[in-house]
C-alpha cells in the first residue's frame, strides 16, 4: 500500500485490452528465446485498466496496489509484487531515465488475467505512459515501445491502442490510421463497435498454449491460429464460439492465448441473442460490454 511518503502530483491512464483479430504463427526462433513468428492484427477493446503514478520521496522506492473483483492468481499470497508487469516496466523506464523508482503505483484491475486479453502489457503500457508524463521525460512513444518489446511481446501495441499490424514476435508494430483505408476496412469487415467479451474464471498460461499449439498445429482456416490449441486446453471456449456466431456474431474468435473468447456484434439484436445464449447454456462465466478500437488516455488527477 501507498505509505505518507506521496509526493506531488497524480498520474493516472486508462489502458485498454488487446485481441488480435488475425494472428498467424509461424516458427519458433532460437534468437527470440524461443518466441514464435508471428503477423497479427491487433485491435484495443474499450475493458480497460487504470493504473495511477505518484511521485514518492526520493529513496523509498517503490510501492504497489491492486484492487478489482478478479485478480485471478494475482490476488494469490504467492503473486510477486517485483514480477508484476507494472512493477517491471517501472523499472524498466527508472533505468532508462537514470532515476530511482521511487514511484507509488495502484492498478485498478477490470481486464481478466491470464485471459489472452493482454491485461499485464496493458498494466506495463500504462505505467510507462504515466511514468513518462509524472517525471515529464516526454519521450516519445516510438522512445517507450523500444523499452516495452524488451518485457513482452504485446506491450508496444498497448501504448498505441487502435489498430496496428504486428510483426517479428509481435513487438514490430504498424499502426494503421484510424481513418486510413486498412483501418476502413477492418471496420467494413464488422471489426468495430458493439464487443462482447466472454471470460472465465479460468486462465491459461500463454507459454503453455504455444507448446500446445507445436504439438498440434492449426487449424488453417481459422483467423487465431493458437485457437484450436487453447481449446483443447479449455473447450467451453469453442463451444462459446459456435454459439455466439449461431446468435449472429459478425466474428467470434479466441482473443489471443485464451481461454476469453470475443464477439463482434453488428447491433443490439445480436447483442442481446449473443448474450442470451452464453448465459443459457452457461458458455462463459461473465461477459463483459464493449467497444472497439479503443485507445490509452493519460490525465493528470492533481
Ligand atoms: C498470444 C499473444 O498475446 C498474441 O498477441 C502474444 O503472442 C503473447 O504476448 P505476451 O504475453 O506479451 O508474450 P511474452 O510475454 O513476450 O512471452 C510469453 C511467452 O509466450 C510465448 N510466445 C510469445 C510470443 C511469441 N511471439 N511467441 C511465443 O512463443 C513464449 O513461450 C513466451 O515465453
Ligand atoms: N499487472 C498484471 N496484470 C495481469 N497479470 C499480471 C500482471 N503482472 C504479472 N501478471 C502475471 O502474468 C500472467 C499473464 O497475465 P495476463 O493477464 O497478462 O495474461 P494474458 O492476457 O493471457 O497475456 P497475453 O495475452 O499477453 O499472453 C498471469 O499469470 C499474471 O499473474
Amino acid at each position: 500500500m501507498i505509505g505518507t511518503d506521496i509526493i506531488g502530483r497524480t498520474v493516472r491512464v486508462d489502458c485498454p485490452a488487446k485481441t488480435n483479430l488475425t494472428l498467424y504463427v509461424g516458427a519458433p526462433r532460437a534468437e527470440w528465446g524461443g518466441r514464435h513468428e508471428l503477423d497479427t492484427i491487433y485491435c484495443a477493446i474499450s475493458v480497460c485498466d487504470t493504473v495511477t503514478a505518484t511521485a514518492k520521496a526520493p529513496g523509498t522506492g517503490f510501492s504497489l496496489s491492486i484492487e478489482g473483483a478478479h485478480l485471478g492468481d494475482l490476488a494469490s499470497s504467492g503473486s510477486d509484487m517485483r514480477r508484476n508487469h507494472a512493477v517491471l516496466a517501472l523499472f524498466a523506464i527508472a533505468k532508462a531515465a537514470g532515476r530511482d523508482p521511487d514511484v507509488g503505483l495502484t492498478i485498478t484491475k477490470r481486464i481478466p488475467v491470464g485471459a489472452g486479453l493482454g491485461g499485464g502489457s496493458a498494466d506495463a503500457a500504462a505505467t510507462l505512459l504515466a511514468v513518462n508524463r509524472l517525471w515529464e521525460l516526454d519521450w516519445p512513444l516510438e522512445r517507450l515501445s523500444d523499452i516495452a518489446a524488451t518485457l513482452g511481446a504485446d506491450m508496444p501495441f498497448c501504448l498505441f491502442g487502435g489498430y496496428a499490424r504486428g510483426t517479428g514476435f509481435g513487438e514490430r508494430l504498424e499502426i494503421l490510421a484510424p481513418d486510413g483505408e486498412q483501418a476502413r476496412e477492418l471496420a467494413a469487415q464488422g471489426f468495430r463497435g458493439h464487443v462482447l467479451v466472454g471470460a472465465y474464471q479460468a486462465q491459461l498460461s500463454t507459454p503453455e498454449v504455444y507448446a500446445a499449439f507445436d504439438h498440434l498445429g492449426t487449424d488453417p482456416a481459422a483467423r487465431n491460429h493458437l485457437q484450436r490449441a487453447a481449446i483443447s486446453l479449455h473447450p467451453r471456449s469453442g463451444q462459446a464460439i459456435d454459439a455466439a456466431a449461431a446468435a449472429g456474431a459478425s466474428h467470434a474468435f479466441l482473443s489471443g492465448s485464451g481461454p476469453s473468447v470475443v464477439a463482434f456484434a453488428p447491433d443490439n439484436p445480436a447483442v442481446r441473442a449473443i448474450t442470451d445464449v452464453w448465459k443459457r447454456e452457461r458458455l462463459v462465466d461473465r461477459i463483459i460490454v464493449a467497444t472497439a478500437p479503443a485507445a490509452p488516455s493519460v490525465s493528470v488527477t492533481q
